[in-house]
């Protein structure tokens, strides 16, 4: 080995690898040589595991490729599936609400006339509150969220033009229906349109479905064609003597909200809209000027709180409608409220004669507001541009008319600030009840007298007007009717649920007639087939008023009641005060929906003791309850 290395040091390293090959070869027992084996087979091996591992690596490197290429395929996907998405976006925002959020559907009158300012009408002042309009971007961030906006609604390009009022009145409703729904307010609110209520004719009332009340009311005209137009539909006509100018459409809203007041309200909210330009308006229950002011104040700080919050406004609805689903807001057990009577009032006149002094509305601004010196096509461009606002605008109509309502009800038709009594003029206006008619009629009744004690019901008439409401409960409203010229006077009882609406009737009406028939107490009660469901018919019962009720337990007459009812062999199971009422001289036990049949003549006395006790007991609490009260009743707007 020695002397290999010396003969081959010197050479190339490459000969020096091959003669050392040669040489091992040559000795393959020498002990280098099997070391040198070992070695090269250790290569070997590496070798082939570095082989093995590469193609590992390749194989790996083909599945990350094809992983990129899935990755990349599923990217694709994605973006393909986002640009679907967004494409159905801008469709649903085109066929939803939210298109008016981008452009509102501004309408052109291509006729050469403006709008019709009825001569009808006289003049009605404008107060007008500035502030009130500011509320509306605190109702817009706080209220309408983005389901709301994401309702459907079609803006449809026949739209665009009109060439009369009722091609106006074709949009607004649609608007003002799409915004019923978005409110979740449909199974509560219908709308009708053109009645004419005690002489005044109302282009589009907000009604309450289960006995369509009106409770707001929209007047439409024509968008005008020109400034002058503008000024005189908004501003009032300038006569040539006067300063001022006779704004008689002002005059109609007012005549029109006037008429609806008639059905009880102390106050009412209304709207005078062209389709491009909103207002809000309502009434003033005052007369006196200084009350007017305060009104305005109140009014503002108002509507400033009901917008503030997301909770105060969802709070106004969610009471809304809970109250049209349970009668939450009936006479309660606790506090048995008074009832309304039914008194004439004024004698006067057809409908209220209002000076032409006292004829005040409030209003917002006009929405969206224009300057006078805009031509058409700046003003039309300005309204294309203010579909949030006229939206906001419109929605603080329904839920300023629902709080209306709901106050109504809850009071039983009666304010808290007027005595409980409900106003009766010779010419009411009316809904008009028809046998087999599909649906309630409007219209307007002249009374020569109202005999609250005349109840004709044998045979039934055919038609039935009814004009006040009476009272809210957990099953169903009342109101008062009358036949043809209101000769005879009854209560018809509403029920709240269609599903079961026939039943209750027939059940309530079986169980008056089992109760006061016999004895010939109250005269017979009658179930009345409305085309919308059955209903029950029953006279008309004069409440007890609150100042009543202690002389009435003392001299023994409600005592008296409560045996007569049990004389029946029956039992009433929802004793209160809101439930007793007379019927000419008798006292009488009212709301017969449960009632308990009680054999035993025992257990009748011990009811007659208890509902006495408990009767006593209210009285005492509501007395307790009153002297706080008193002290200073808030009227609300
Ligand atoms: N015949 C009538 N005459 C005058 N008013 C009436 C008559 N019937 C009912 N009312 C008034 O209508 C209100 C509601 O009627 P009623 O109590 O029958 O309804 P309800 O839904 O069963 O109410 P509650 O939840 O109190 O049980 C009464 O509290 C009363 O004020």
């Amino acid at each position: 080995m020695e002397q290999f290395l010396k003969e081959t040091t010197d050479l190339p390293l490459q000969q020096q690898i091959d003669r050392f090959n040669q040489w091992l070869h040559e000795n393959p027992h020498h002990v280098n040589y099997s070391t040198v084996q070992w070695l090269l087979d250790e290569k070997q091996q590496h070798a082939q595991q570095l082989a093995e591992k590469d193609q590992k690596l390749a194989e790996k490197d083909q599945q990350d490729q094809q992983l990129a290429q899935r990755l990349a395929q599923l990217d694709q996907r994605i973006a393909e599936r986002k640009q679907q998405i967004a494409e159905g976006k801008r469709k649903l925002a085109a066929v939803s609400l939210q298109s008016l959020k981008k452009q509102y559907l501004a309408l052109t009158d291509r006729t050469i006339s403006g709008p019709h300012l009825s001569k009808r009408h006289k003049h009605a002042e404008v107060r007008q509150i500035d502030d009130l309009v500011d509320c509306l971007h605190h109702l817009e961030r706080n209220w309408l969220d983005d389901q709301f906006w994401q309702t459907g609604y079609v803006p449809h390009g026949q739209f665009n033009s009109c060439h009369h009022e009722s091609e106006v009145q074709g949009s607004v409703v649609y608007l003002l229906q799409t915004l019923i729904v978005a409110l979740n307010l449909s199974d509560y609110i219908d709308i009708v349109q053109n009645i004419t209520l005690a002489g005044s004719e109302c282009d589009i009332l907000l009604v309450y479905r289960p006995n369509d009340l009106p409770f707001a009311v929209m007047e439409v005209k024509k968008p005008c064609n020109s400034q002058a137009n503008r000024r005189n539909l908004w501003h009032g006509v300038k006569q040539s003597n006067g300063r001022k100018g006779q704004n008689v459409v002002a005059g109609q809203i007012f005549d029109s909200m006037s008429a609806i007041q008639l059905f009880g309200f102390p106050n009412l909210y209304g709207m005078i809209t062209t389709g491009n330009h909103w207002r809000l308006v309502g009434t003033y229950s005052d007369e006196d000027p200084g009350d007017r002011d305060n009104l305005d104040e109140l009014l503002l700080t108002q509507i400033k709180e009901d917008t503030s919050s997301n909770e105060t406004v969802a709070g106004v609805l969610k009471q809304f409608r809970e109250m049209m689903d349970t009668g939450s807001s009936g006479c309660s057990d606790k506090d048995s409220p008074e009832q309304p009577s039914v008194v004439v009032r004024s004698k006067a006149g057809n409908r209220r004669k209002h000076k032409v002094a006292n004829r005040f509305v409030w209003a917002s601004k006009i929405v969206p507001s224009f300057e006078e010196s805009m031509n058409e096509d700046e003003v039309i461009a300005q309204v294309k541009e203010s579909g949030v606002q006229i939206v906001s605008l419109i929605v603080l109509f329904v839920v300023k008319g629902c709080q209306v309502l709901t106050e109504f009800l809850k009071n039983n038709g009666v304010s808290p600030s007027f005595p409980p009594s409900i106003t009766f003029r010779p010419k009411m206006p009316c809904r008009i009840l028809e046998t087999n008619e599909p649906k309630f009629t409007f219209g307007s009744i002249i009374v020569d007298s109202l005999n609250l004690n005349e109840y004709k019901v044998e045979p039934l008439p055919k038609r039935l007007f009814v004009i006040q409401h009476l009272g809210f409960g957990g099953s169903g409203n009342c109101c008062l009717a009358l036949s043809d010229k209101g000769e005879s006077c009854c209560a018809i009882k509403f029920f709240h649920r269609a599903r079961d609406r026939d039943i209750r009737a027939v059940e309530e009406c079986s169980n008056w007639n089992k109760v006061y028939g016999k004895a010939n107490v109250v005269p017979k009660c009658r179930v009345f087939e409305a085309a919308e469901g059955y209903c029950l018919v029953m006279p008309y019962f004069r409440p007890i008023l609150e100042a009543d009720r202690r002389k009435m337990l003392e001299n023994g007459s409600i005592k008296k009641a409560l045996e007569q009812f049990a004389s029946s062999g029956f039992i009433h199971c929802d004793i209160k005060w809101c439930h007793l009422a007379f019927w000419k001289e008798d006292i009488v036990l009212l709301d017969l929906g449960m009632i308990k049949e009680e054999e035993d003549e025992g257990e009748r006395s011990i009811w007659c003791t208890k509902a006495l006790e408990k009767l006593q007991k209210k009285l005492q609490l509501q007395n307790a309850e009153k002297a706080p009260r008193t002290q200073g009743t808030k009227r609300k707007h």
